[in-house]
C-alpha cells in the first residue's frame, strides 16, 4: 500500500522497509536535531535581517546536536533482554537502577547487549537520572490497573501523555524547552525510557488477563473541556462550541508556489534516498506506541515462569509477576505463591469481586514494595487512569484495544460476573473495577463488532508481527522527536492580541531543486534572492554564446530579466524546516488567536508540492507541513494554557477530493466508525451557504488530544486517499487527487465579568495537499482582504508561459468558506 503513487511510492514504500529495522542508536537519532535546524534562516537573518517568517527560525539551541544518548528508540533490540538482567531496583533510590537497567535494554540492536543509554553515568545527569525514577513511577502505576496490549498504539501513547516532570524532579529543567539544562536530555527521552520499560514489563504478562480496566475510559465522563458528553468516540460530533463569531471572517492564509528551475520530472538522483538512520521505532506502524515492536519478539524471554503468572493474579496486573520474580525476593515470592488460591478464582464464573479486590490490593502491595516504601493506595491508582486521557481514541482503535486487550471477554459471564460483584465492595479500589466493568458491559451491548474483537483475543496475545496500520508514520515521528518549534512561534504565545497576517494572503515560492549537471543551466536563467525575497527570471537567449552580428540581433530582441518580489523565496536548497517554519508559524499565531488559516501549495507535477506539504516520516529534516504545523499548533496551545487558562480541544477532519468528478471522501470515516469497509462516507458533501459560500459538510471530526493523535489521524487519511488505496493509480488519478486536512481548533475562556461563564470560540487551520491537475480556476485565493502585489499577480501570468498553472479549486478559499 502507499500513500502516493510515482516517487511518493518510492519514498514510502522505503520508509515502511526501513521501519522493519529501526535504528536504535543514539547516535543516529541526533539526526533528529541537527545543527542544520533553521541554520539557514537563522544565517539569512544575520546577514539581512530582513527576511520575513524564518526570521525567527534561528535557532533551536538546546534541540540541536546534542541528543541524549538516551534518547534510544524503541526497537526489537529493546525487548531482547532477558528478564534475567532486568534491575531489581524499580523504585529503589539509585538513580543508577533506574536510569537504565540493563534488563530494560534500550541498547542499540548492534551490540544486541540492550544495555540502556540512560545507564551510563555521566550521558545522563543525576537530575535527569532522578526525574526518570519519577516517570517510570509514574509508568508503573499507570501499568497497574492494565493489563494493556502493548501493542496497541494508544496505550504507549496514553503512558506518553501521562507522564509527567514532577516538580520535585524539576531541578535544572528547562521548562520551555522541555529539557535538562545540565545534559540537555529531553523530555520525551526520558518518557521514552520510562514507557519503553512499561512495555517491557507487560510483555512479559503472557497470563490470561481479567481485569477490564483495559476499557476503562472508552466511555468516560466528559473531559476538561467539560462539553463532549460522551467524548470517548473520536468520531462523534456531539460537541460543537459556539462559533467566534470573528472567525469566520477573519483568515490568515498562505499559498507556496513551487517553481522549476527545470524540467518538470525529477531526477531519481533528486529524490534523496531516505536515509536508514531515522530511528524511527517500528513500533506501531502508524501509531505513536513506542513499544510495540514487542510483538515482534520470538517468545517468552522466561517460558519457565509462564505457568507461574499464568495463574497468578500478579500477572493480571500486567507487571506483579514478573516484577515480583525479578525482585527475587523471598518474600515477594511468597505474596505471590499465596495470591495462587485467588488467582484461581479470576477463572469464569468464580468470585470476580474478590479477584478485582486482589488485583487492586496487590498493586498497592507492588507499589508500595516498588516505590521504596511510599505507600499508593488502590484509589491513587485509579486516580491515575483518567477516563479523559482515551477519550480521543477511535472507535477503530478502541476495536483494536479491545482485540489485543486481553480476554476477560473470553468468558462473556466474566463482565457480568463483574458488574454483578462489584456492589459487593466497599473499597475505592473495587469501586473503581466496578465502574470499569459497567463500561465494559455498556460497550459490549454498544457496538457488536467490538463483541466480536474482543472474543477473539487469544490469538492476538501470541507474540506477532503486526503488520504496519499505515503507510506512513508521522505519528512516530513526532512522538520520538518533534520538530523544534521556531522560536518566533513561541515568542507569539506571549502575544495574546497579536493575530499576524490576519485577513491577508501571503505568497511565497519555493524553487524545485535539480540535479547536479541541470544546476548551471537553471542558474543561467533563474536566481532567487532569498533575503530580498526575490526572484529573477532571465532570458535565457542573452547567455547564449553567439557571434558578434547575432548579440547584436538578439539584444534589439531581448526581453529584459523580470523580477518577482514574495513574501518569502525559498532557494532550491532551502531545508524543509526553514520552509515551515516561514510558511506556517504565523499562520497558527492567528488559529490559536481564533481566526482561520489556511495553507497550500499548488504547481506543476512533481515539483514537490506533496513533499512540501506532507514531506516523509523517516527523518526530522523531512517532515512537511502538516506534522509541523500539527505538532507546533499544539506546542502553541500548550503554551497558552499555561499562561491564560484558557482551554482548548483540537479535532481532526480530512477529506479527499479525487477523480475528475471531484467525488468527495471523507478521508477518517474508517477511523471513525471502526468500519474495515470502503471509507466513502455517505455523509459529506457540499453545501452553499448563502453567506459563507460552499461549505463542506458532515466530514468526521475527531478529537486529538496530542499532537500524535492528530498525526496519526494524518497517517489515517494518507492511507485512506483514493490513489493510495488502488494500487494500480495511475499518474493521472494521482494528480487528480487532493487532501484537505484540518485541525478545528475549540476553545474556551473564563469570561472576564467575573460571572464564571465560559466563552468559547473555533478557529480552523486548512492544511492542504493539492495534486495538479488541470482544474479550472474558478476563483483567486481570498476575498476583499486579499493583498497581493501587482508583480506576484505578474508571475501567475508569467508561469503561465512557462508552464500550465494549475491551481486550486475555487470551494477551498477562501479558508473561511469551509
Ligand atoms: N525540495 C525537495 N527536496 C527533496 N526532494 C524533493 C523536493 N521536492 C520534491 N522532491 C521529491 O520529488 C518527488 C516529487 O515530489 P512530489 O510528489 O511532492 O511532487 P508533487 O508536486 O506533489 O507531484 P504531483 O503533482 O504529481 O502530486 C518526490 O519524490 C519528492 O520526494
Amino acid at each position: 500500500m502507499t500513500s502516493l503513487s510515482g516517487t511518493k511510492e518510492r519514498s514510502v514504500s522505503s520508509r515502511s522497509r526501513k521501519y522493519g529495522v529501526p535504528d536504535t542508536s543514539p547516535t543516529k537519532s541526533a539526526s533528529f536535531f541537527p545543527d542544520t535546524w533553521y541554520r539557514k534562516p537563522y544565517e539569512d537573518n544575520t546577514r539581512s535581517g530582513t527576511r520575513p517568517a524564518p526570521e525567527g527560525a534561528g535557532s533551536m539551541p538546546s534541540s540541536t546536536g546534542t541528543p541524549s544518548p538516551g534518547s534510544g528508540i524503541s526497537s526489537p533490540g529493546s525487548f531482547s533482554g532477558s528478564p534475567g538482567t532486568i534491575s531489581p531496583g524499580i523504585g529503589t533510590e539509585s538513580p543508577g537502577s533506574l536510569g537504565g537497567s540493563p534488563g530494560f535494554g534500550t541498547g542499540s540492536p548492534a551490540s544486541g547487549s540492550g544495555s540502556s543509554p540512560g545507564s551510563e553515568r555521566g550521558i545522563w545527569c543525576e537530575n535527569c537520572n532522578a526525574r526518570l525514577t519519577e516517570l517510570k513511577r509514574q509508568a508503573l502505576k499507570l501499568l497497574i490497573p492494565g493489563p494493556y496490549s502493548t501493542k496497541d498504539p494508544s496505550f504507549s501513547l496514553l503512558l506518553h501523555d501521562k507522564l509527567q516532570v514532577p516538580n520535585s524532579s524539576r531541578r535544572a529543567w528547562n521548562e520551555r524547552d522541555s529539557r535538562c539544562d545540565v545534559c540537555a536530555t529531553h523530555l520525551t527521552q526520558l518518557k521514552q525510557e520510562a514507557v519503553r520499560m512499561v512495555l517491557t514489563l507487560d510483555q512479559w504478562d503472557l497470563s490470561p488477563p481479567s481485569s477490564p480496566s483495559a476499557l476503562i475510559g472508552r466511555h468516560g465522563p466528559p473531559g476538561p473541556m467539560g462539553a463532549s458528553g460522551a467524548p470517548g468516540g473520536p468520531g462523534s460530533r456531539e460537541w460543537i462550541p459556539p462559533f467566534l463569531p470573528s472567525s469566520s471572517s477573519s483568515s490568515a492564509a498562505a499559498a507556496i508556489s513551487l517553481l522549476s528551475s527545470q524540467s518538470p520530472t525529477p531526477s531519481p538522483s533528486q529524490t534523496p534516498t531516505p536515509s536508514p538512520s531515522h530511528g524511527l521505532s517500528n513500533s506501531g506502524h502508524g501509531s505513536p506506541s513506542v513499544g510495540p515492536t514487542s510483538s515482534c519478539a520470538p517468545s517468552n524471554p522466561q517460558p519457565q515462569g509462564l505457568g507461574h503468572r499464568q495463574g497468578s493474579k500478579p500477572s493480571s496486573l500486567g507487571l506483579g509477576g514478573g516484577v515480583d520474580r525479578r525482585v527475587g525476593s523471598p518474600s515477594l515470592g511468597k505474596s505471590v505463591a499465596q495470591q495462587q488460591p485467588v488467582t484461581g478464582v479470576s477463572s469464569p464464573g468464580n468470585n470476580s469481586g474478590a479477584v478485582l479486590s486482589t488485583a487492586a490490593l496487590q498493586a498497592h502491595q507492588h507499589l508500595t514494595r516498588t516505590n521504596g516504601g511510599v505507600t499508593l493506595y488502590p484509589y491513587q491508582i485509579s486516580q491515575m487512569i483518567s477516563e479523559d486521557s482515551r477519550e480521543g481514541l477511535t472507535e477503530a482503535a478502541q476495536n483494536r484495544y479491545n482485540t489485543n486487550s486481553p480476554s476477560h471477554t473470553n468468558s462473556p459471564s466474566h463482565t457480568a460476573a463483574v458488574t454483578a460483584a462489584a456492589p459487593t465492595t466497599t473499597s475505592a479500589a473495587a469501586s473503581f473495577f466496578a465502574r470499569a466493568a459497567q463500561k465494559l458491559n455498556l460497550a459490549s451491548k454498544k457496538k457488536k463488532q467490538k463483541t466480536t474483537a474482543v472474543t477473539a483475543p487469544v490469538t492476538s496475545s501470541s507474540p506477532s508481527c503486526d503488520p504496519p496500520l499505515f503507510p506512513t508514520n508521522f505519528s512516530s515521528a513526532l512522538l520520538m522527536a518533534p520538530p523544534p518549534a521556531p522560536p518566533c512561534l513561541l515568542r507569539a504565545a506571549n502575544k495574546i492580541k497579536d493575530t499576524p497576517g490576519l485577513g491577508k494572503v501571503k505568497v511565497m515560492v519555493r524553487v524545485c531543486p535539480v540535479s547536479q549537471s541541470e544546476a548551471a543551466e537553471s542558474s543561467s536563467f533563474l536566481k532567487v534572492d532569498p533575503r530580498k525575497k526575490q526572484i529573477t527570471i532571465i532570458d535565457p537567449s542573452a547567455n547564449q554564446t553567439q557571434s558578434a552580428a547575432s548579440q547584436k540581433k538578439v539584444a534589439a530582441n531581448q526581453v529584459p530579466p523580470k523580477m518577482f518580489t514574495f513574501d518569502a523565496a525559498f532557494p532550491p536548497d532551502a531545508s524543509q524546516a526553514e520552509v515551515c517554519a516561514g510558511t506556517v508559524a504565523e499562520v497558527i499565531q492567528s488559529v490559536v488567536n481564533g481566526a482561520d488559516g489556511c495553507v497550500f501549495c499548488f504547481g506543476h507535477s512533481k515539483l514537490g508540492k506533496s513533499y512540501t506539504m506532507i514531506g516523509r516520516d523517516d527523518s526530522l529534516q523531512t517532515l512537511g507541513i502538516i506534522p509541523c504545523a500539527i505538532s507546533w499548533l499544539f506546542k502553541l496551545i500548550n503554551e497558552r494554557k499555561e499562561k491564560t487558562g484558557a482551554r482548548f480541544s483540537v479535532r481532526v477532519s480530512a477529506v479527499e477530493v479525487w477523480g475528475k468528478e471531484e467525488n468527495l471522501k471523507d478521508l477518517l470515516s474508517e477511523v471513525a466508525t471502526g468500519s474495515l469497509q470502503d471509507g466513502q462516507s455517505p455523509g459529506v458533501y457540499l453545501f452553499e451557504d448563502p453567506i459563507c459560500g460552499m461549505q463542506l459538510q458532515n466530514q468526521s471530526e475527531l478529537r486529538a488530544p496530542t499532537p500524535e493523535k492528530a498525526a496519526w489521524f494524518l497517517d489515517a487519511a494518507i492511507a485512506a486517499r483514493h490513489s493510495s488505496q488502488r494500487p494500480n493509480t495511475t499518474e493521472e488519478e494521482h494528480r487528480n487527487s487532493h487532501m484537505l486536512f484540518t485541525l478545528h481548533i475549540y476553545q474556551y475562556r473564563m469570561e472576564k465579568t467575573g460571572k464564571g461563564g465560559m466563552s468559547g470560540g473555533r478557529s480552523r487551520l486548512h492544511l492542504l495537499d493539492l495534486g495538479s491537475c488541470d482544474v479550472k480556476v474558478l476563483g483567486g485565493v481570498g476575498g476583499e482582504e486579499v493583498e497581493v502585489e501587482e508583480e506576484e499577480r505578474e508571475v501567475g501570468k508569467e508561469e503561465k508561459t512557462l508552464r500550465p498553472a494549475r491551481p486550486l479549486c475555487a470551494f477551498l478559499c477562501p479558508p473561511s468558506a469551509m
